[in-house]
């Protein structure tokens, strides 16, 4: 794949046996797992990702038990300059968990406990490490759910779910982890504990801060406790699944099920006829079959969840008349399970896509968010490059995803095995397509090792920027999760510092580049700041930028004069307002909007 693979090994420590042996003090040494004391396989589970796409080769696997243990591994390993991946359940799409070269694997398996749950309010609190459907059956005894179900559920964490703003099955009816989630505990890189544990619905003093970790993929902190706002769990399940005869078909009964079906409507997924093959052929003889008499081209899960039985079947039934009704009826056939067990065979249809689709060959996976009506568009693309290469014998396309959320998978599986030319045709392309069609190159399994590269197609340019600044804060050293979610900056690797150590003035030369590298840094974060500060009208903001950039000495390069001017213009304004930002209100004069063309050296953005 192509992205953070591959990537040089920053300038980070090895570990040394001075080092394994403090670790194995601060954890105790049957907590700390070597290639000395584990055999390779034990190993292997933690540096390699589950489709075996993604392999490190760390020789310590770290097991804390507290977050206070997290934070001395922190700490130290900040110190020493030592890199280091935290990891949950290892069930990732993205290669976000594993290490790409030899940074110590911090697992959060240890730290499984449930800490506390407020039954009026549903709030649990719960650590890092605990397993998604351990933490449901808890949550089930007591009348309540996590809002987030995945396939993986019975290995991921819910703190991994979090630190990778996993989607999932349900999220058309409780949305985001973002939103559920109400307070983050998270160590730091220098081993400090950020307490942002809110156990409040509702808190709304200043900078929302467990955000910052929900979704960071681990590279801003180690999120180790949470709590989260769980809905009662629901007392009636229904499921259906049916067959439609077209990709506008499918749309018609995803917008009829909205209105039926209303409050009550759960999960609306879809696949299409080439994923469904591949879950028949994995799953034959285990009791999941295609519950229809005929084939067609695409299939669609509804799922109602509600307190009230009988009222949700009543409006199952009223939802089934209207698209099975007239001459050209939304669906062509479909069935309603009668039992748990039909119920769970159907979802199966669509939850064992994903792994039939792994275990056939070699699979390139997308997961996009796109608009509804495109959505397919791209599966059939696909599909026509691959027959235009004469590959579509042994590159198989399939299409299927959260259909309620707008959120594709496509993923194509090389029979043959990992194949090159396959990649070719599929990478940047398939990226490039969703930036064009206005989508996202990652809708839920986040950017991981294996889209930093990609990340400018979905990202501005100043959305991006300013995550490097938070990750500079944060995160000087660079230590957590390095070479995943942003690109590293491009520093001379071990091998050319050796090179250039060895002539005359070596040393000197190296300090100068090192120097050079962070002043472009630095100055790519002026113009992201300048450019938000222009963009919001906020004159306390542009006039920091300003002298940011001043400081600097960036006249040449970049239209500080024009800068100045709006910041006068805005200063005006504000004055006889008598407010603080302006934003849009103001309109931008001939003069202002040049100052949008802030970089005056348009070579300056490409020296890293
Ligand atoms: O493997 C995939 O591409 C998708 C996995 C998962 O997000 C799903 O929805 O089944
Ligand atoms: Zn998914």
């Amino acid at each position: 794949m192509g992205g953070g693979a591959g990537a040089p090994r920053g300038r980070f420590a090895a570990l040394g046996s001075e080092e394994l042996r403090h670790l194995k003090q601060l954890l105790g040494p049957s907590n700390v797992l070597t290639p000395e004391e584990v055999e390779r396989e034990d190993l292997l589970r933690y540096n390699q990702d589950w489709m075996g796409k993604w392999e490190g080769r760390s020789s310590a696997i770290l097991k804390p038990a507290t977050t206070q243990e997290v934070s001395a591994i922190l700490k130290y390993a900040n110190e020493k300059n030592l890199a280091v991946v935290p990891q949950g359940g290892n069930t990732g799409l993205v290669g976000g968990s594993v290490p790409v070269h030899d940074e110590l694997v911090l697992s959060l398996l240890r730290m499984n406990q449930v800490e506390a749950l407020d039954t009026l309010s549903g709030i649990v609190t719960v650590e890092a490490g605990c397993v998604l459907e351990q933490l449901d059956q808890y949550l089930a005894k007591h009348g309540f759910m996590v809002p987030l179900d995945l396939g993986a559920k019975g290995t991921c964490t819910i703190g991994g779910n979090a630190a990778t703003n996993a989607g999932g099955l349900r999220y058309l009816r409780y949305g985001s982890l973002r939103g559920n989630v109400l307070g983050v505990e998270a160590v730091l890189a220098d081993g400090q504990v950020v307490d942002s544990l809110s156990a409040l619905r509702k808190d709304n003093t200043g900078y929302g801060l467990p955000q910052l970790f929900i979704g960071s993929e681990g590279t801003l902190g180690v999120i180790t406790k949470l709590t989260i706002l769980c809905p009662a769990r629901p007392k009636a399940v229904n499921i259906a699944f049916f067959a439609c005869s077209s990709f506008e078909h499918v749309q018609r009964t995803f917008s009829l099920a909205r209105q039926k079906l209303g409050e009550v409507l759960s999960a609306v997924e879809f696949c299409d006829r080439s994923a469904i093959d591949f879950v028949l052929k994995r799953e034959a003889g285990t009791g999941v079959r295609d519950p229809l008499e005929e084939t067609y081209p695409f299939y669609v899960l509804i799922e109602t969840s509600g307190s009230d039985g009988e009222h949700d079947s009543e409006k199952l039934h009223r939802f089934l008349e209207a698209a099975m009704s007239d001459g050209d009826a939304a669906v062509q056939d479909g069935v309603v399970a009668a039992d748990e067990t039909q119920a769970r065979a159907l979802w199966r249809l669509r939850e064992g896509v994903s792994d039939a689709m792994t275990t056939a060959g070699y699979v390139y996976k997308y997961d996009v968010s796109l608009p509804l009506p495109r959505m397919y568009e791209l599966v059939e693309e696909t599909r026509q490059k691959l027959q235009e290469a004469g590959v579509e014998a042994t590159a198989k396309a399939a299409g299927y995803g959260h259909l309620g959320d707008a959120n594709l998978h496509l993923n194509v599986t090389s029979l043959t095995g990992r194949d090159d030319k396959v990649l070719e045709l599929l990478e940047p392309w398939v990226f490039e397509w969703v930036s064009k069609a206005n989508g996202s190159i990652s809708a839920e399994h986040g950017i991981g090792q294996c889209k930093p590269h990609f990340l400018h197609l979905s990202k501005s340019e100043s959305a991006v920027a300013l995550m490097r600044t938070l990750k500079a804060t944060m995160d000087p050293k660079g230590i957590l999760n390095p070479y995943k979610a942003l690109r590293l900056q491009r520093a001379l690797t071990q091998a050319e510092e050796a090179h250039v150590e060895q002539h005359e003035d070596g040393a000197e030369l190296l300090r100068a580049a090192r120097q050079n590298l962070e002043a472009i840094a630095r100055k790519k974060q002026c113009i992201a700041l300048l450019k938000v500060a222009l963009e919001s009208g906020n004159v306390g903001l542009l006039e920091a930028a300003i002298h940011q950039c001043e400081r600097e000495n960036m006249e040449g390069e970049v239209n500080l004069d024009a800068a100045r001017r709006r910041l006068a213009t805005l200063q005006t304004a504000v004055f006889s307002l008598g407010v603080a930002s302006l934003g849009a209100t103001l309109e931008l004069s001939r003069e202002d909007r040049e100052c949008g063309q802030l970089v005056k050296d348009p070579e300056f953005t490409d020296r890293t």
